[in-house]
């Protein structure tokens, strides 16, 4: 098998000097390609181990390599260039435009004006906002899904091969959610990401992702693909798992009646 292009080896975390565990002895790899999704309930680590990954938070305990460095080693700001990140709300600078906030990054290695405009362009494009539109908007003119599509490309502006997302489409309406979700995979695909995303949806998780990591207690619950983790003997991995065809085997045998009606 390939070397992983995350791992995590035995990692832990804790705050307020040790009384809050926050991720406790997780070992996770990622594989190149890989779309990982990280579900949980609140307060389970979720957010914590993803930002261990790029050292948004330093590990108290294990190790973790990005592309096969250990990350202690990288310079933290030349390890976020390395990994794309894309916050909940969008995370962008509410003073810069769409333009601005894409080419930040850009930006701050130093790349030629020109070079960062044509990027921002070929970003607008490729999260489908259309540039005349939307380039010199200020984010308080977007809507909540524009948002994202913005965090989106500002975290591809520095081309990185891997993109962590922190539940990116969870305060989005439905349909918004499901055509960003849609737009992320093919995204993901096309450019040969790596990516790990965090959701509250275990529908989302189980549409998108090729694999799931399930957190509980800052431990690992389980991890496999979604029909592995569907046969699984821990109930309370088993049950979220099959929770969602539940649900969709009720609305299945209601929806045909209203659609009839
Ligand atoms: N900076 C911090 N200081 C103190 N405790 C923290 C800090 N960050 C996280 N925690 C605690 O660590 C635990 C894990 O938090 P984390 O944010 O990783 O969970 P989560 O699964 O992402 O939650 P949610 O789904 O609600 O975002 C929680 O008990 C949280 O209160």
């Amino acid at each position: 098998m390939a070397a992983p292009l995350i791992a995590y080896t035995r990692v832990g975390k804790t705050f307020d000097d040790g009384r809050v565990v926050a991720v406790d002895d997780v070992s996770l790899e990622v594989a190149e390609g890989e779309f990982l999704a990280i579900v949980g309930g609140s307060g389970s680590g979720k957010t914590t181990l993803l930002r261990l990954a790029n050292r948004l938070i330093e590990t108290d305990s294990g190790s973790i390599t990005v592309e096969g460095e250990d990350v202690r080693e990288v310079d933290p700001i030349l390890l976020r260039r390395r990994i794309g990140y894309v916050f909940q709300s969008g995370g962008l600078f509410p003073h810069l435009s769409v333009a601005g906030n894409i080419g930040i990054t850009p930006k701050l290695t130093g790349a030629p004006l020109a070079e960062i405009s044509a990027r921002v362009d070929e970003l607008l494009d490729l999260v489908r906002l259309d540039r005349a539109q939307y380039r010199d908007r200020l984010p308080h003119e977007l809507s909540g899904g524009q948002r994202q599509r913005v965090g989106v490309a500002r975290a591809l502006a520095a081309k990185p091969r891997i993109v962590l997302m922190d539940e990116p489409f969870g305060a989005l309406d439905p349909l918004t959610r499901d055509a960003l979700g849609d737009d992320f995979r093919e995204l993901h695909r096309k450019l040969g990401l790596t990516t790990v995303m965090i959701t509250h949806d275990m529908t989302e998780a189980i549409l998108l992702a090729d694999r799931i990591a399930v957190m509980g207690g800052g431990r690992l619950l389980a991890q496999g693909t979604p029909s592995e983790l569907s046969e699984s003997e821990d109930a309370y991995v088993g049950e979220l798992l099959r929770t969602p065809r539940r649900q969709a085997e009720r609305l299945g045998a209601l929806l045909p009646r209203n659609g009839a009606a």
